[in-house]
């Protein structure tokens, strides 16, 4: 069993493990900057952040300068000279209201004060979801969030040119009101030094090139699903009061269900979209990532496991 163990390409540290690894790695921002980033229902405290996302910086970074290192290799042995600085691509992966939001921001923000590497980039996955329009079109309006209801080829076009250097590279917005991709919208990446690409699917593999292939990094936001449901209902019943009230919205007419309403109605979202959608596609892509933040049942990230091989 040990040998076993031994010969495993995981390993996997408890939270106060993990917390040891952060060295003297200081801790670069306070707490309105983390209040500001975090999402709705996420309870990501200043003790998180120093335990856990302060070592993973760590080792990000670490792992940033050794990329360029191997990269100058290649160019070394091809003959090319002056080898460019290849932007560092890091996925982060998991299910609807696990909270990978708030872990994308919350790392870019730290990523970006280590001086080596200031400018960094962050696109989430839902820009590339195809418009509410052809979602219709292919009869998935009740798969939205399932890879096929995502154009694939774009995504991967966007991040093989970010890496490969493009002076400039623009991806389609989604907006959660709209409920639908903002015509005429676009985010610009302009050569940043790392990019973190977010989103349920990111992890997936291809038969051909996939998105996940260009990743030097991905983590997995992990929990138990009937923890991530509870989350979800809650965060629903908790936006009747913010994003549903407002009038543009369109799901508008769910700011006026009754608590018992919105819970069925949340339950009904869960179990006939999201719930199959982490079991069929999301979680079989965990054992890919680099990184697993596992959370308990009060959203607090209580193990990490590290792909070492
Ligand atoms: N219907 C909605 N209206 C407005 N914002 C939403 C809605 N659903 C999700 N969000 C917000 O979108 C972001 C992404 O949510 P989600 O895809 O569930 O991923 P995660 O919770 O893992 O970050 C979160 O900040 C969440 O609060
Ligand atoms: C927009 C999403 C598909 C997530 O997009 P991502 O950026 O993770 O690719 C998801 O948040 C969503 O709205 N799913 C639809 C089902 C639901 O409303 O629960």
């Amino acid at each position: 069993m040990a040998r076993v163990r031994e010969l495993s390409p995981y390993v996997e540290l408890r939270r106060e493990q993990w917390r040891e690894l952060r060295e003297s790695t200081p801790l670069p921002l306070n707490l309105d900057e983390l209040v500001e980033l975090r999402g709705l229902g996420d309870p990501v405290d200043l003790d998180e952040v120093v335990d856990v996302y302060l070592p993973l910086s760590r080792l990000i970074s670490l792992q940033v300068a050794a990329r360029q290192r191997l990269y100058n290799t290649t160019v070394e042995f091809l003959g090319e000279d002056s080898p460019a600085k290849v932007p560092f691509v890091i996925g982060i992966a998991g299910s609807v209201a696990v909270g990978k939001s708030t872990t994308a921001r919350l790392l870019r923000l730290l990523l970006a004060r280590w001086p080596d590497h200031p400018h960094v980039d962050l696109v989430t996955t839902d820009g590339f979801l195809f418009p509410r329009a052809e979602l219709d079109r292919r009869n998935l309006m009740s798969r939205k969030g399932f890879p096929e209801s995502y154009d694939r080829r774009a995504l991967l076009r966007f991040v093989s040119e970010v890496k490969a250097g493009a002076d400039e590279v623009r991806a389609p917005v989604y907006s959660h009101l709209a409920y639908d991709i903002l015509p005429g919208e676009e985010q610009v990446v302009r050569r940043p030094d790392i990019l973190i690409v977010e989103g349920l699917n990111v992890l997936q593999p291809a038969a051909r090139l996939a998105v996940s292939d260009l990743f030097d990094f991905s983590i997995y936001v992990d929990a138990h699903s009937d923890d991530i449901e509870r989350w979800y209902i809650d965060r629903f019943l908790a936006l009747r009061h913010t994003a549903f009230s407002d009038p543009a919205s369109h799901f508008h007419h769910y700011a006026s269900l009754t608590d018992a309403e919105a819970v069925a109605e949340a339950t009904r979202l869960w179990k006939q979209i999201n719930e199959p959608n982490l079991a069929h596609n999301i979680l079989p892509t965990r054992p890919r990532a680099t990184l697993v933040l596992r959370k308990g049942a009060n959203h607090r990230i209580s193990r990490v496991r590290l792909r070492k091989l």
